[in-house]
């Protein structure tokens, strides 16, 4: 049984898929305190989240079998990614189902706080009649500011657009081009400052852009400015916003979201000028639906079928794609397994080479599989698609990879070369038909191997009666080849000899092979 737990409010068509797919067991429970989730979750192949939880290298630590966080919405803020990454735990989103939805929030916050309606709210219900004091502006013909122009920002401008206010962009990650290709004008982030009676920001919460609006950045803007922020707490500083509001310079703020959330205590609440929603900015009925759903289909398809999609720490291998090169993957995978198992001490390099027709494929994953498979035997934790590429790098490992599209006797080879102190191993693969895995060249010698099963590798003196000793060895102790694929050197005098015999054969018989006449050496693989 896989085991979910979903541990933040989730749409119910999310949690009905989950209930619905054979071999999924789900459980819902939401509010847990963080000493609680810990522990628990070692229980749980797969956690669904929204912003509340907070999944630390802590709860991390003590989730020994998870697999994979889904995040029902978009901000990732709340899990520690690189942690996740380490311990090979895919961390996945729902980037597009609610960012209508969001941006809709952010022109409601706008008209809202233009028309001062939360504050006529509260003022009818005290029983006053404040029509005078309550006058608003309109946004006809004013400039909105837009700072983030990816898939929110990008709608707020175009439902801006609608109600004939001039926008305004700054994006330094999207050309102006594009900007202007979808009808807006593309400025520096000081030009939108001085230019903008409205600024709303949709960016993600980085370093970058933690503080981005604080008491400098006010001080560039128009006087009585209105500020909003439905993307994440901290990227407007509070501490400089209260002071810009009760100096007057910003003429109100809009806030969804906050530093702490909840703030609690917050001194901003005390100005009449600052509306808020307690993070409400994905909160519909029809965006929850699709973030629940997308969530469960996602994390499903994962631990089903390993389709990974809207990863954040891994390449995305759907559908199509995951049909190309996965197979690929399977003879990668297999390669670093095979390479693991002839390096004599620890790995220095890894040169990945793809050859032939590779075009349109993105081999990212397969070369996430080749390094999964050669560190797998050489790391005491697990090692996935996930981590592989940080545990190479952690290990001091130097991955390189080309790609070339001039075939030579095989449509597509992969040839995967590992250097240690002593010397480099080389290993070529490919597929014959659409599945068939096999191993065509170890170092000199060439050979159609099926890497799998019990394997001994033998180097020999390419003599007469050489093979039948060995034969005759492995018989004597009641062991049974199933294939046997002889390569030769190039221009050499030697065989390489690949043994797949039914059961491992045991040590005392590796050593009487070895003390064998005209036998080199014998290496024992696990395939
Ligand atoms: N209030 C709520 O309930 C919700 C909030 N959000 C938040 O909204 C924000 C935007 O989300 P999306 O549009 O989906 O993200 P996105 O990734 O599609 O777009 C973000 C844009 O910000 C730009 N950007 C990055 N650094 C920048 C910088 N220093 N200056 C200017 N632009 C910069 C990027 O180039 C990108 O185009 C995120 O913070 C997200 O967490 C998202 C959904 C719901
Ligand atoms: O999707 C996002 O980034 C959001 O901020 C929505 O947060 P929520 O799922 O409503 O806690």
């Amino acid at each position: 049984m896989i085991k979910v737990l979903v541990s933040d409010v989730l749409g119910d068509a999310g949690i009905q898929i989950f209930k619905d797919t054979d071999g999924i067991e789900v459980d819902v429970n939401t509010g847990l305190p963080p000493e609680e989730l810990k522990k628990i979750i070692g229980d749980y192949d797969a956690l669904v989240i929204r912003s509340a939880t907070k999944v630390t290298e802590e709860i991390l630590d003590a989730a020994k079998k998870l697999k994979v966080v889904g995040r029902a919405g978009i901000g990732l803020d709340n899990v520690d990614i690189p942690a996740a990454t380490k311990r090979g735990v895919v961390v996945m989103n729902t980037p597009t189902g609610n960012v209508v939805t969001t941006a809709e929030h952010a022109i409601a916050m706008m008209m809202a706080l233009t028309r001062n309606i939360p504050q006529g709210t509260l003022s009818l219900k005290a029983g006053r009649w404040d029509k005078k004091k309550l006058q608003g502006r309109e946004v006809y013909n004013k400039t909105l500011g837009v700072i983030g122009f990816g898939k929110i920002g990008s709608i707020v401008a175009d439902r801006a657009r609608g109600l004939r206010m001039r926008v305004v962009v700054y994006d330094p990650f999207v050309t102006p081009e594009q900007i202007q290709k979808a009808g807006f004008e593309s400025i520096t982030l000081d030009e939108l400052y001085a230019q903008s009676d409205y600024i709303s920001v949709h960016v993600p919460k980085l370093k970058e852009t933690t503080g981005l609006l604080d008491k400098t950045a006010f001080a560039k803007m128009k006087d009585g400015v209105m500020i909003m922020n439905c993307a994440r707490g901290g990227i407007v500083n509070e501490d400089d916003l209260q002071e810009a509001i009760a100096s007057g310079k910003v003429a109100g703020a809009a806030l969804d979201v906050f530093e702490t959330e909840p703030p609690g205590e917050c001194r901003l609440f005390e100005l009449d000028r600052l509306i808020c929603t307690p993070h409400l900015g994905a909160s519909t009925r029809e965006a929850q639906t699709n973030v629940a759903v997308a969530v469960a289909q996602q994390i499903i398809d994962y631990l089903i079928n390993g389709t990974v999609i809207n990863a954040v720490n891994v390449p995305s291998v759907a559908g199509d794609l995951l049909k190309k090169i996965g197979p690929y993957m399977a003879v990668g995978d297999r390669m670093g397994c095979l390479q693991a198992q002839l390096a004599d001490g620890p790995v220095n390099s890894v040169t990945i080479e793809y050859t032939g027709d590779f075009k349109g494929m993105d081999m990212a994953p397969v070369s996430t599989a080749i390094l999964k498979g050669l560190l797998t035997p050489m790391v005491k934790y697990a090692v996935n698609s996930v981590n592989a590429p940080v545990v190479a790098k952690d290990m001091g490992i130097k991955v390189t990879e080309s790609t070339t599209a001039e075939a030579e006797d095989y449509t597509h080879l992969i040839t995967l070369r590992v250097a240690t102190e002593k010397g480099e191993n080389v290993v070529a693969g490919t597929l014959i038909g659409r599945r068939d895995i096999k191993v065509v060249k170890i170092n000199n010698f060439r050979l159609e191997l099926v890497p799998e099963g019990h394997i001994l590798l033998i180097f020999n003196k390419d003599r007469p009666g050489a093979i039948g000793g060995i034969g005759t060895t492995l018989g004597r102790h009641n062991i049974n080849i199933g294939r046997m694929h002889v390569g030769q050197e190039q221009d050499g005098e030697h065989n390489i000899i690949f043994l797949q015999t039914d059961t491992q054969v045991p040590p005392e018989v590796i050593e009487e092979l070895r003390s064998a006449q005209m036998v080199n050496t014998v290496t024992p693989l696990e395939l």
